[in-house]
């Protein structure tokens, strides 16, 4: 509440006064106006009561009659009927009565309403009862607004004998009548029991309202004026408060204390305590305006020692800054340098530490500690022969006791398992020159020296291959054997995944565990998931990935090739791929469970196994090649090799037979030396033009024998490419044709020569008269056909024999050759009959001139077996095309000329005529 008031100003808390104040009368008049009601309500009640006790006190008159007998009831009740009738009051007022009757009264008499007189109040007009009180005191009960009056009236008198209903009637009018309008009516009614009467009267309440309406607007009119009084005075009250406060403030806002500044004085005005106040707070700034000008001299004084103060520690000051700016960037660089020494230690791969004289760890780097599982925090302090192999720590201790004694470095290697060390120890001194700690090194050269040693492996291995051409198993065996010290293995073996799905075991080799394997050597195993699958080897054959298992594990429970009370060891299965697939497998035994661990050894084997796969594929090859050369060596056709400068590099045995030449004479030399001349530069232009395209060129060929003489070949000749698509080398394969040559050509010359002179028969005759004719057609020559028939040559068979007729038919042909140009041709038609083409004559004279010298050098005696011969020759002429244009039309006119020859006397010759013929079609 009063933290509520607090948040009030002054000026609001005088308004909130006054509200109160006129909150507080306007209370009041609404109590009084309510208390007012009260009071005029209760004088009509009483009035009303009053007046009905009278008319009472006039029924209860007239029955006392009645019961004194004076009158009878009816008179009794007549007379009161009357006498209340004419009662009135306040002019209009007056008394009815009604009797009890159910469910409606019975109205005995109105006095207004005659007409009412007798009947029932069971008219609508009669529901308009508002509320109603039974006796004369307690609350009134408020009805629905539509009670019956007589029902009401009886409800009242019957509970409490007396009563009050308030409903709505209408008012007499002045003179006589009544209202339209309905007013509310207060009556009072009793009940007179002898009778069983109700006797009542009421009166109009709504002047009590009236009443009360017209004071309410007075007292209203009259508060507004005392509220606007109490306004007014209220903020002139309010006014004389906050003005002065106000100014207060003002002024003390204004006081500077810091500034010394407290001239201002507050107004004193009158005398209230505003005023006292105001000289209160004046002596305050007067006693403060002393203060500050001791305080101002004060802070002179203080101001001058502090600036002189301040200039003795600005020297300091500045020398400090520069010594703290110095010792920070030497701290800084001591940062970094140590910063960049650990960086550059944990960067190397060698373990670097810094020992004591007693072997305590003074630093290691991050890479040695890892050596030892450790972080470089863990392992500082702690002396460093114990955290090695108790062999390894003596050797240590000695180098390290040797340096700390001579001063001087040493260099050192060794191996700790399948791990190997060079390791070089230095001295550490002091300014004294006296060793203070040492220095250690230690580079792991595993993977240098694994590497170097299995490049020796591999290097033995090709030199093994290439002199002694060793088998595969031989070759894994030497692997096995050798691959062990290396990695300070176990065991080893390698197998070869065969099509059926056995695994044939090829090699094996065991370290200083003797009796490792139990069975391998007699057992096939499988790798194609057969119950006696090798597991492990299996696996790897299938998918080509290599394996690491443990030699307990699952995979190598039910393996009985390895002796299995051997204690846990790593086993690693790397795949042997060779040309592309998985050949087989090499399985390695490590020393113990944890040996392959990490990722370098595994990937190291897996490495070697590839190229262990390379050299065993080497080794098939070898052999392949091997069974290559055998074959090629066995083989009838001579084989010859070159390479792409048709060098000879190799030959087989057949070829050295064929061209008489041992290898050694034909390797380095070319084919050329086989060249027999038969070939013109054009055959072998094409021949080479072949093959250096990569194309095989097939076809016959000539060659000279190392004995001079020649001999035919079908030779294929094949280009070998190399990968870049170009011709490595030429593989000749050669077929000797020489005989069955030689056989076609003898059917082919017997086809076309005459057996027994050798000259063209017949049918070589028309094709070489046609050439002869197609010639001079060309060229625009002539050309002559001489038919030549032996002049009674019948006479020599019949008189020396047909044998001698042979021998002069040969002599005569040889004679005809002899007389003729190599480019011309001497034929033999059959019989004695011969014919003689000379293409190309200048003119006729060549003709007559060659058939002259013909029967001349036929006329010659022919010797014969101890007798001679003479034969004459009769020779028919015809020039071409003069003679005819078609080989039939020259013959023809050759044999007409010969026969006109014959009949002229033979041994001579004639021309054939010159007739008009028929153009042949070209
Ligand atoms: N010795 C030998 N005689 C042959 C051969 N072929 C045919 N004759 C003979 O040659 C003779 C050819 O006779 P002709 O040309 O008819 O007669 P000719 O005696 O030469 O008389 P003219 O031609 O009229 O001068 C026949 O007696 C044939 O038997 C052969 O190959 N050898």
């Amino acid at each position: 509440m009063f933290s509520f008031l607090s948040r009030l100003s002054v000026r609001n808390r005088i308004w909130a006064i006054v509200a109160m104040l006129i909150c507080g009368i306007v209370v009041g008049e609404v109590i009084d106006m309510f208390r007012l009601r009260e009071v005029l309500w209760r004088e009509k009640e009483e009035k009303t009561r009053q007046l009905v006790e009278t008319g009472f006190s006039v029924l209860t008159h007239f029955h006392q009659l009645q019961q004194a007998g004076e009158l009878s009831q009816v008179a009794a009740q007549a007379a009161a009927i009357s006498t209340i009738k004419a009662l009135r009051y306040n002019k209009t007022e007056y008394f009815w009565l009604s009797d009890l009757g159910t469910p409606f009264p019975k109205i005995i008499m109105h006095p207004t309403m005659p007409a009412l007189d007798g009947h029932l109040l069971d008219l609508p007009q009669f529901d308009s009862v508002t509320s109603l009180r039974a006796g004369t005191e307690g609350p009134f009960t408020v009805t629905n607004g539509n009670k019956n009056i007589g029902v009401a009236f009886a409800e009242v008198v019957n509970q409490g004998g007396q009563g009050y209903v308030v409903y709505d009637w209408q008012k007499p009018k002045a003179g006589s009548g009544v209202t339209e309008q309905l007013y509310p009516k207060l009556s009072y009614v009793k009940k007179f029991a002898p009778w069983g009467w109700v006797i009542g009267s009421g009166v109009y309440v709504d002047d009590v309202d009236a009443t009360i309406r017209q004071q309410l607007e007075h007292n209203v009119m009259m508060l507004a004026g005392i509220g606007t009084l109490l306004l007014l005075f209220a903020a002139l009250i309010a006014r004389s408060i906050t003005q002065p406060l106000r100014l207060a403030v003002d002024v003390m806002r204004t006081v500077d204390l810091g500034a010394g500044r407290v001239v201002q004085r507050l107004p004193v005005v009158g005398r209230s305590e505003f005023a006292e106040m105001a000289t209160g707070f004046n002596d305050m700034l007067e006693q403060l305006q002393l203060r500050d000008a001791k305080l101002a001299q004060h802070q002179e004084f203080l101001e001058t020692e502090v600036a002189h103060r301040t200039l003795e520690l600005r020297d300091t000051n500045a020398q400090l800054q520069q010594e703290l700016i110095e010792h920070r960037q030497a701290d800084l660089l001591i940062q970094e340098s140590r910063i960049r020494m650990r960086a550059l230690l944990d960067a190397t791969s060698e373990s670097v530490l810094l020992l004591d004289p007693q072997g305590h760890i003074l630093a290691i780097n991050a890479f040695g500690a890892q050596r030892f599982g450790q972080v470089p925090e863990a392992i500082t302090g702690k002396n460093f022969y114990e955290l090695l192999p108790p062999d390894l720590a003596v050797k240590r201790r000695a180098l390290v006791e040797q340096v700390v004694s001579t001063g001087e470095p040493l260099h050192s290697q060794d191996r700790r398992g399948a791990i190997f060390f060079n390791n070089s120890i230095y001295p550490v001194k002091d300014t004294s020159g006296a060793v203070e700690s040492i220095a250690v090194y230690a580079k792991d050269v595993t993977e240098q020296h694994c590497a170097k040693e299995v490049d020796d492996i591999f290097r033995n291995l090709d030199a093994v291959l290439l002199k002694w051409r060793m088998n595969l198993e031989s070759i894994a065996q030497i692997f096995c054997d050798a691959i062990l010290p290396v990695f300070d293995l176990a065991a080893a073996w390698i197998g070869r995944a065969e099509k059926d799905g056995q695994l044939t075991w090829l090699a094996s080799a065991e370290g200083s565990d003797k009796g490792f394997f139990t069975s391998l050597r007699e057992n096939r195993r499988r790798w194609d998931g057969d119950p006696t699958c090798c597991l492990p080897a299996g696996a790897v054959i299938r998918s080509g990935q290599w394996q690491m298992v443990t030699l307990n594990g699952p995979q190598c429970q039910s393996c009985t090739e390895v002796n299995q009370t051997v204690s846990p060891r790593a086993v690693i299965v790397l795949p042997l791929t060779l040309r592309g697939e998985t050949w087989g497998v090499l399985t390695l035994y490590g020393r113990d469970a944890r040996q392959f661990e990490g990722w370098q050894l595994p990937q190291r084997l897996a490495a070697i196994a590839v190229r262990l796969g390379t050299t065993l594929e080497s080794a098939m090859q070898q052999e392949w090649l091997t069974l290559l050369d055998a074959a090629l060596a066995g083989v009838d056709n001579a084989v010859l090799i070159t390479d792409a400068n048709a060098s000879i590099l190799w030959n087989n045995r057949s070829f050295a037979q064929l061209s008489g030449y041992t290898s050694q004479e034909i390797l380095g030399k070319t084919p050329k030396m086989f060249s027999s001349g038969c070939q013109d530069a054009d055959f072998f232009q094409r021949f080479w033009q072949t093959i250096s395209s990569g194309k095989t060129w097939h076809g016959e060929i000539v060659n000279a024998h190392r004995d001079g003489s020649t001999y035919t070949v079908n030779q294929t000749v094949t280009p070998l490419l190399n990968t870049n698509g170009q011709v490595s080398h030429y593989v000749a394969i050669l077929e000797d044709i020489t005989q069955r040559k030689a056989a076609e050509e003898r059917v082919q010359h017997t086809a076309q020569f005459d057996l027994l002179t050798d000259l063209p028969n017949r049918g070589l005759f028309f094709d070489r008269l046609g050439q002869a004719m197609n010639l001079g057609q060309r060229d625009g020559s002539s050309g002559a056909l001489m038919f030549l028939d032996l002049d009674h040559f019948k006479e020599v068979n019949d008189q020396l024999g047909h044998g001698a007729g042979d021998v002069v038919l040969m002599a005569v042909a040889k004679r005809l050759r002899e007389q003729v140009r190599q480019s011309d041709t001497v034929a033999r038609l059959g019989g004695d009959e011969f014919t003689v083409i000379l293409p190309s004559l200048r003119d006729r004279h060549d003709a007559v001139r060659v058939a002259n010298n013909i029967i001349a050098a036929i006329g010659q005696p022919i010797e014969l077996d101890g007798t001679q011969a003479r034969v004459g020759i009769t020779i028919g002429i015809a020039l071409f095309p003069q003679h005819g244009h078609t080989v039939e039309q020259v013959l023809k006119a050759a044999d007409d000329a010969m026969y006109r020859a014959k009949d002229a006397g033979r041994n001579c010759y004639a021309f054939a005529v010159e007739e008009v013929l028929p153009q042949s079609s070209p």
